[in-house]
């Protein structure tokens, strides 16, 4: 172990960060949040609040000593003094030199590496672990920068809150008790001003404290609005510059910023104008101070000592009078950012596995939606009382306008929502009664937009299961005919292949690309179960029956449930649901559909433009599912 491992790794092991177990906050208020905080560091709080009061100690006994010096080498004479007081000198030498640097020492690499590093590490782990719990609505309701800002902003808050709680404010607080009872050793009557002083600025910041919650609470707010507004607008950066709307989005960020300066701008006032009045709190108390010091002096009720030390007691006091100052402030910011947070932290998912969850066990594959009646936030039903068995294997494809609920109904498959009436069962087991990741391990899915994470391909297919060889990763990627253009990626950093990065949500790869990834990602995650929801806009023929083809492939001996757009899907599959606001409204086999002459053939029709081939079976027949 090197002598820079012996003298920080003590330091830096105090707190594990990521090993600390998972503790739901407290949704009672940002005390709540704080006091949660507190128990889980404990340990090292008590160690860091007792550190600072023996500093501080150290500081009040050498004034004291100090005092006692100039006083005894007035009276007795220098050589005396010194003759008799020797150990005292000695003592305070010790703890001047190397007391206080050692003791500084050990506190500030404590401050930094326990609590600069350790501390906020654990503090965002555990809020990310908050965040990621929450049900995928929330993710819908809010901008991501918004809660990406919340928490950090959390962070730092709850850090800072805990080193006033047991640092700062405990050393202050030491400061202000030792002084007093320092100077009314010295004199009552220089103590006295001083009682009178702590007690205005008390009162101050009692009848403050409301104003200064209110108005951080409302920066913190803004200060969020802003990062969410403006991780929005990089986020669909794309869009915005097809509208040439760099300029008016501009606009609405300087909107928004410009309400974050005003909200910052009302806040900081406030805490001026605080400031103002405690700056005159202390002046009062300096003339105060010097009047009677002088006058104590002249009349001999204080000595040259008592005089010497007083004023250097008051000089401290008052430089320190800004630190209780912005303390104050600072607790109340931080109150304020977790206020605005706790929405964010302490919602308690809605869609929660049971107590008693079994992983779901899938055998033959059958999936039965019993009476599902669901309806979004808004109340309006979605799901209306539909009742829909897909036998094992079979493939349906969800046919309907937009806007029928045929992607809630994918969606509520995977439980991404919970029903508000009915059953929705996977070999006779209630989708509720399972948990939620042996659900959606059963459950492949390949959606409209294919969502990559901006790392490399290979990472993306191995997404489908984290534990495959780079052999079964490229097996698959030439299954779903990726393995071509994988083959010639390369990316800015000079990463080829399989290692090539794709971009953030996979923007360096083409549609046709992106789907493939995507279907190699399902092939290997192999899941008894699929959910297809097709992309709208076509691709180019030849890639759409490329793709088709694949998508045969990664059907084949699975329960499919396809939200179909394209004729080519449509005709593979076994069965058309038709749905319309959320109800069944007409049921068969494709060619069947056509003929009865209902929503199904109309939308046929105008997907055919009017054509309906004579002889329709052959049509159907002519690719069939598997
Ligand atoms: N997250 C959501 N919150 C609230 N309402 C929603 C949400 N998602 C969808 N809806 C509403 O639910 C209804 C059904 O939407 P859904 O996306 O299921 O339709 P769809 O049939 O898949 O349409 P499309 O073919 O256009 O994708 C619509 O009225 C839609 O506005």
């Amino acid at each position: 172990m090197s002598i820079s491992d012996a003298i920080y790794r003590p330091f830096e092991t105090l707190i594990r960060p990521l090993d600390l177990p998972y503790r739901p906050l407290p949704a009672k208020g940002p005390v709540a949040v704080l006091l949660h905080f507190i128990s889980m560091f404990r340990g090292v709080l008590i160690a860091l609040a007792l550190a600072s009061m023996a500093i501080e100690a150290i500081n009040l006994t050498i004034i004291w000593g100090l005092s006692v010096i100039v006083d005894g080498v007035t009276q007795k004479g220098a050589p005396a003094f010194l003759h008799s007081e020797w150990p005292l000198l000695a003592f305070l030498g010790l703890l001047i030199f190397p007391g206080m640097p050692i003791a500084s020492f050990l506190l500030n690499t404590f401050n930094s590496h326990t609590l600069g590093v350790g501390m906020p590490a654990a503090i965002q782990w555990q809020g990310h672990k908050a965040v990621e719990r929450q049900d995928l609505a929330f993710f819908h309701d809010l901008f991501a920068g918004q809660v990406a800002s919340r928490l950090s902003q959390v962070v730092s808050s709850v850090q800072q809150q805990i080193i006033i709680a047991f640092q700062t404010g405990p050393r202050f607080l030491l400061q202000m008790i030792g002084s007093v009872i320092l100077l009314m050793s010295l004199s009552w009557q220089l103590a006295l001003p001083v009682i009178v002083w702590i007690a205005l600025n008390v009162a101050l910041a009692i009848r403050m404290a409301p104003t200064f919650a209110e108005r951080s609470r409302r920066t913190a707010k803004q200060r969020s609005l802003v990062a969410g507004a403006i991780t929005d607008l990089y986020t669909n950066m794309q869009m915005i510059k097809q509208f040439a709307a760099e300029d008016s989005e501009a606009g609405a960020i300087r909107r928004v910023i410009q309400k974050s300066v005003q909200t910052q701008h009302s806040e900081q006032r406030i805490y001026r104008t605080s400031e103002l009045i405690v700056v005159a709190l202390n002046m009062v108390l300096w003339l105060a101070m010097l009047s009677i010091g002088f006058s104590g002096l002249v009349k001999g009720f204080l000595t040259v000592g008592e005089f010497v030390g007083a004023v250097y007691i008051l000089q401290r006091l008052s430089s320190h009078t800004f630190t209780f100052l912005q303390m104050g402030q600072q607790i109340f910011q931080a109150i304020g950012t977790i206020k605005d947070a706790m929405p964010v932290l302490t919602t308690p998912p809605t869609i929660t596995d049971r107590p008693d969850a079994k992983s779901l066990m899938v055998s033959r594959g059958e999936i039965r939606f019993e009476n599902v009646d669901f309806a979004y936030k808004s109340g309006k039903p979605v799901i209306d009382r539909l009742s829909l068995t897909v036998r094992p294997g079979e493939k349906v494809g969800l046919v309907g306008l937009s806007g029928a609920g045929k992607t809630t109904l994918a969606n509520l498959l995977l439980r991404f929502y919970d029903i508000r009436d009915g059953a929705i069962l996977i070999d006779g087991q209630d989708i509720r009664e399972v948990t939620q990741a042996s659900l959606r391990r059963a459950i492949g899915v390949i959606a409209q937009d294919v969502a990559l994470l901006h790392r490399s391909v290979g990472d993306n297919i191995r997404y489908g299961r984290p534990e495959a060889t780079k052999d079964e990763i490229e097996a698959v990627a030439k299954m779903a005919s990726a393995d071509g253009f994988i083959a010639d990626l390369a990316d800015g950093e000079g990463r080829r292949g399989y290692d090539a990065f794709v971009g953030d949500r996979g923007i360096k790869l083409s549609g046709g690309q992106r789907q493939r990834v995507a279907i190699a990602r399902v092939l290997l995650k192999d899941a008894p179960i699929l959910v297809l929801d097709e992309a709208t806009s076509a691709l180019d023929s030849e890639s759409e029956a490329a793709i088709q083809e694949r998508l045969n492939f990664v059907m084949e001996g699975k329960t499919v449930i396809a939200i179909a757009h394209r004729l080519s899907t449509i005709a593979r599959m076994d069965r058309i649901v038709v749905l319309d606001h959320g109800r069944i409204v007409e049921e068969g086999r494709p060619d069947e559909l056509v003929e009865q002459d209902g929503l199904f053939a109309r939308l046929w029709k105008r997907q055919t433009g009017g054509f309906i081939p004579e002889d329709i079976d052959e049509l159907f027949s002519a690719s069939p599912a598997t």
